[in-house]
């Protein structure tokens, strides 16, 4: 912290206060340590709403609900765009939902298509019979794993790939193994997304590299995103074939697939939503799970209380339904908890605003970006008591959600760009969760009976996920 007290009054213009900033560099080298503590050191020291400089954009973050309530007003007045690592930014940019720019024509169709079709409540309802599917085979192999070591984000991950493969091409596409230097094809090429999204790319800070790929990421981006679409090509072509030969009939619409087709979609629509798709909705989920299991390791009474719900509400059963899980509250607030000291997405996307404009009395000038910091929200003393220890129960008989109407909690994003897959995401982690607490007793290797010694250490990146992986014995239940 010592590192960034200089603060910059003298800036002048009355900007958010905010570090002094090196010449050329502005405070990029303190970013090393991971962009959302580094951007909470600034809001301990310079308040909820301060500026930072890294290379040659002025950043503003928000990072109390009413520093949220003015970045939102400023959204919603005046002309914004999001901002896109340069990196992803080849051709398909016209296509993406989570990579446009502006709210288009086209980002609206999207929208539209996945809130109608893939996470309405009948979409959803529809979906439950291949989530059970697959989180029983899930539950199959750990059995198999019994009093071994596992790495269970890998075989977590595995899983949502799998599910989200069904729903989209009613495939499996990945096998259920626990090593990640073991994965190729659709898992290859996710994870070598997500690696080339956390890396930080000159080109974004100084317009001068713009035209420039300096570090290659941009060619690294597109060979893992034609390494994710050959994976399903095949499916395609089979799918746009028998389409072709039903032509004038009604097709049964089997999966996801099928709807993009009869909406018209070209295949580089396809590729370009479904990968987006895979990318925004695995990692986050599987990194939740893994989050939520290493806290309720380590906090014995929270496990306790939520095993002795789901023995109550659901008994025996050990192939666990969704009806089973949507009631529960304990097991919901446990997810809540997670997400509150453990966001995949600590801080959201950046926005830039076109005009200059006022924010908690501050100047905020043309092309700053607009950052809003979830993460820091979460472990706020004067937004949470008690805000670094895991209690679900602050969630038990609290009106407080995820939906983006609570500006201290949004793990799942806040305004127009807000999470589309949140109601998904959330019956997945329950569903996931309830079968892993019920059907296993979840130990530490090397009989590790000191539990704080259960490195919680963080590593950020497109998401957040945990620096070392949990590595956990299972025992069967009887
Ligand atoms: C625990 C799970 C998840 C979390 C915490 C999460 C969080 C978020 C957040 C915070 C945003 C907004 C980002 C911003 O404004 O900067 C977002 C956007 C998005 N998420 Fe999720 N997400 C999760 C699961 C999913 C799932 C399951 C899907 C789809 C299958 C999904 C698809 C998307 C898409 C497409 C966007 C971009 C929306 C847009 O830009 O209009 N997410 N997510």
């Amino acid at each position: 912290v010592r590192t960034i007290t200089k603060a910059t009054s003298q800036r002048g213009q009355n900007l958010p206060p905010g570090p002094y900033s090196w010449p050329v560099l502005g405070n990029l080298p303190y970013m090393l340590k991971g962009p959302h503590v580094y951007f909470t050191e600034l809001a301990r020291l310079y308040g909820p709403l301060c500026s930072v400089k890294l290379g040659t954009h002025l950043f503003v973050m928000g990072s109390s609900p009413t520093a949220v309530t003015e970045i939102m007003r400023a959204h919603e007045r005046l002309p914004t765009y999001r901002w896109v690592p340069k990196a992803g930014q080849d051709g398909l940019q016209d296509y993406s939902l989570i990579w446009a720019t502006e709210c288009t024509d086209h980002w609206k169709l999207l929208r539209s298509l996945c809130r109608t079709e893939l996470f309405s409540a009948k979409g959803l309802d529809s979906q439950s019979v291949l989530r059970e599917k697959n989180v029983d085979k899930m539950v199959d192999f750990f059995k198999t794993k019994q009093g071994k070591v596992v790495n269970i984000r890998e075989v977590v991950f595995a899983t949502t790939v799998n599910i989200l493969g069904n729903i989209c091409f009613s495939k499996d596409f990945v096998a259920l193994e626990d090593d990640e230097k073991e994965s190729r094809g659709l898992k290859r090429a996710l994870y070598r997304l997500m690696k080339l999204g956390t890396t930080p790319n000159v080109a974004d800070f100084y317009p001068i590299f713009e035209g420039l790929d300096p570090q290659g990421l941009k060619k690294k981006t597109s060979d893992a995103m034609n390494e994710a679409f050959s994976v399903w090509e095949h499916v395609i072509k089979e799918t746009r074939e028998r389409w072709e030969s039903n032509k004038g009939s009604d097709l049964d619409e089997d999966d996801f697939l099928d709807t993009m087709i009869r909406c018209g979609f070209s295949d580089l629509q396809i590729n370009q939503l479904t990968v987006e798709l895979f990318s925004g909705g695995t990692h986050s989920t599987a990194s939740t799970i893994e989050w939520a299991l290493a806290e309720l390791i380590k906090n014995k009474e929270a496990m306790f209380t939520i095993q002795k719900e789901l023995k109550k509400e659901i008994g025996s059963t050990t192939s666990i339904k969704e009806s089973h899980v949507s009631q529960l509250p304990y097991l919901h607030a446990c997810v809540k908890e997670t997400l509150r000291l453990h966001p995949p997405a600590p801080l959201l996307h950046p926005q830039a605003i076109l005009e200059g404009c006022k924010i908690m009395n501050y100047n905020v000038p043309k092309n700053s970006q607009l950052i809003i910091n979830v993460w820091a929200m979460g472990r706020d003393p004067t937004l949470w008591e008690d805000p670094l220890l895991f209690k679900p129960e602050r969630f038990c008989n609290s009106n407080v959600d995820f939906k983006g109407q609570d500006f201290k909690f949004l793990p799942f994003g806040v305004g127009r760009r807000m999470c589309p897959g949140y109601p998904y995401a959330i019956k997945q982690i329950h569903l996931m969760l309830a079968s892993l607490v019920r059907n296993f007793d979840w130990s530490l290797p090397n009989n590790m009976e000191d539990l704080s010694k259960l490195d919680m250490t963080e590593n950020f990146g497109i998401i957040s996920q945990r620096k070392k992986p949990l590595m956990v014995i299972p025992k069967c239940k009887s």
